[in-house]
């Protein structure tokens, strides 16, 4: 299934970590809508070869969510191009973009691309730092940025980033609240069914990456709670 519009959960692996085969199989198998593979350091063309190749071992959709242009790797079934919104360095948000398209441009099959206008809203977290994200927002610059993701640059997916940490379940009914046809992505310091369930009220997609990793069991029972809303 590889209309993001259809999704409701996902787990975001990062191929800087390990996991070992048995949880890799339960993640695979957990009945999520897909595997975004990304992370912020760390990712090489080696380890994101290596997870995609097991992941693929599996029949769930799997997305590459491009960090830097080394480790695109062909044979995703998708492509996430995060372009961050409220970075104060151009170069996250269409910079970057503009070198890869320059030099690969002819190479890339666009129906496979989707962008993600991020809006990064943990200031702690690695993302932020390497942006130089200003996350001192309030709910309306939060709007606005949902607004400027849908209406300017018809993005077909706004991301709520708190990675790292919960986040505000108001100010994400707020966004969803004025997205009309952008797909609402919630990530971050998800790591209980009942987080899960609160943030799906409102996002059309919840991420989980990081509790995977800390607390597997948990994280498994975010699917469910997401789906069964
Ligand atoms: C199929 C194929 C081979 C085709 C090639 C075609 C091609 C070259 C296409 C390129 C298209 C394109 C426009 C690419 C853009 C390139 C690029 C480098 C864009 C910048 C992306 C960006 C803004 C990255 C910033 C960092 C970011 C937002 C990362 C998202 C992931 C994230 C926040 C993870 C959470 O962090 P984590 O690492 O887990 O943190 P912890 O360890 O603390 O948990
Ligand atoms: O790792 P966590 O905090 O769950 O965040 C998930 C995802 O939004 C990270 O990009
Ligand atoms: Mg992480």
């Amino acid at each position: 299934m590889y209309d993001v519009k259809k999704w409701r959960h996902a787990f975001k692996l990062d191929p800087n970590k390990e996991i070992s085969p048995e949880a890799l199989e339960k993640v695979c198998e957990s009945g999520t809508d897909a595997i975004i593979i990304g992370g912020t350091d760390g990712v090489t063309s080696d380890n994101v070869l290596d997870l995609m190749a097991r992941v693929r071992r599996y029949t769930v959709p799997c997305a590459l969510e491009v960090s830097n242009i080394e480790s695109i790797t062909p044979g995703f079934d998708l492509y996430f191009i995060p372009s961050v919104l409220n970075s104060r360095d151009f170069r996250w948000m269409s910079g970057l973009h503009h070198e890869a398209v320059k030099e690969y441009g002819i190479l890339i099959d666009w129906d496979e691309m989707i962008v993600e206008g991020y809006c990064i809203l943990n200031g702690d977290c690695k993302a932020a730092k390497l942006t130089d994200a200003n996350t001192d927002l309030t709910e309306d610059d939060v709007i606005a940025y949902a607004m400027m993701a849908e209406k300017m640059f018809r993005m077909p997916v706004f991301y709520m980033e708190y990675s790292g940490t919960y986040g505000d379940p108001d100010i994400v009914r707020s966004v969803k609240e004025e997205l009309e046809k952008t797909t609402l992505f919630y990530g971050g310091g998800i790591s209980t069914a009942g987080q899960a369930k609160e943030m799906g009220k409102h996002a059309d997609v919840v991420i989980v990456g990081n509790a995977v990793y800390e607390n597997l069991g948990e994280a498994l029972k975010t699917v469910q709670a997401v789906k069964n809303r």
